[in-house]
């Protein structure tokens, strides 16, 4: 890795309480997981449903604390989620799950700098600055989320996300709503922004295609164990797991 990891994952393990379908012991959803993270770089993570994409996505946000293991950030103990408010961000499936549909997109924009008490004028000035980073006019701050397309919606959520100029943010399954044709203008959107603001990410996705156009290392996860990190070429070329292999060979 050529830059400083923003995200650290030592030994993570996360097991869930047993329900009263899974038997009397808890369920370990992630297994031992060892991950670093570098600014400005985006990891693909990748693997079959259940897999244990989303609650390692929850460790690397602080939503979950991990029930083994430490996840540090930018090199120091994560702390709490007070603390690291602004610093940490998600882009989500579906970008509804982010807007509120009764809020004009510019204040949706702008919560996060709200919270974090930052004046007006600077509040302005950032959502117009961020909606032109996506390839917004500055008239779709005054838009409802009904009034976009979803590609646009996406684009507004990635401006919300975006808007505190956050160390990392995570992707979960980002793209996967998105007629193919957004999918295109949306991931080239998302490298262009990781080259102007230097975020690290984790890209979770089943669509191996985006997940290659977009992540310069992979990691393989099956059954809640990383089972292969591999830089982009060599796990499209010559993956080394036999999962890995076999996740390929059901798209090729
Ligand atoms: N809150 C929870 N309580 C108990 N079990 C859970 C909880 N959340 C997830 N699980 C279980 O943990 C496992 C991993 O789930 P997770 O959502 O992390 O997988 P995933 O790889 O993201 O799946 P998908 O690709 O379908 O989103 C699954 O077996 C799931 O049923």
């Amino acid at each position: 890795m050529t830059m400083d990891p923003v995200v650290q994952l030592k030994d993570i393990v996360v097991t869930y309480a047993a329900g009263p379908f899974k038997g009397g012991t808890g369920f370990d959803a992630v297994r031992k997981v060892s991950l670093d993270i570098g600014a400005g770089e985006t990891v693909g993570l990748v693997g079959e449903s259940g897999s244990g994409k989303t609650t390692l996505g929850r460790v690397c946000l602080g939503l979950l604390k991990p029930t083994r293991g430490a996840m540090l950030f930018g090199g120091e103990p994560f702390g709490s989620l007070r603390e690291r408010r602004g610093q940490l961000s998600v882009v989500l499936q579906q970008p509804e799950w982010a807007l509120n549909p009764r809020i004009r997109c510019g204040r949706s924009i702008e919560e996060p700098l709200l919270v974090l008490g930052r004046p007006a004028s600077d509040r302005r000035d950032r959502v117009k600055a961020i909606l032109d980073s996506v390839g917004l006019d500055s008239s779709f701050a005054e838009r409802y989320p009904g009034q976009l397309s979803g590609g646009q919606r996406q684009r507004v959520a990635i401006a919300r996300a975006l808007i505190t100029e956050p160390r990392f943010i995570l992707f979960d399954e980002a793209v996967s709503a998105l007629d193919v044709s957004v999918q295109a203008q949306v991931l080239n959107l998302i490298l262009d922004l990781q080259q102007r603001h230097g975020f690290g990410a984790l890209f979770i996705s089943h669509d191996l295609a985006a997940t290659r156009y977009v992540c310069r290392r992979i990691a393989v996860m099956y059954k809640g164990e990383l089972v292969e990190v591999a830089p982009s070429e060599r796990f499209y070329g010559t993956p080394e797991h036999p999962y890995s292999r076999n996740l390929l060979s059901a798209v090729a």
